[in-house]
């Protein structure tokens, strides 16, 4: 058991790490994105946490707990990119 639970910790630093680079491309986001009310797109939100479905589907993973964890980590994205496009405009 201290095996898997090593391996589940050092994974979740892995995802940490993942998310965190993920994050920088919402700084990338909101530096293009040329006005604030592009930043939420809808469309795109759906494609996004569909492709995710998708994948745990294929990983035999439970699809509900992959589109709640997206859904979270969609709208914490969008919040974190909001508040990067007023950081960065007057
Ligand atoms: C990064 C973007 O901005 C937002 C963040 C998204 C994400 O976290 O994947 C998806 C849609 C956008 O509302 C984008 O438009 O691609």
């Amino acid at each position: 058991m201290t095996d898997v639970r090593e391996g589940v910790d050092a994974l979740d630093r892995e995802l940490v790490s993942l998310l965190a680079t993920r994050f920088g491309y919402m700084r990338a986001a909101a530096r293009i994105k040329p006005s604030r009310d592009t930043v939420r797109d809808e469309d795109r939100k759906a494609s996004v946490i569909a492709a995710a479905v998708e994948e745990a589907r294929k990983a035999g993973i439970p699809e509900q707990v992959i589109a709640d964890i997206w859904e979270t980590l969609v709208e914490g994205s969008i919040a974190y990119e909001f508040d990067e496009w007023d950081r960065t405009r007057d």
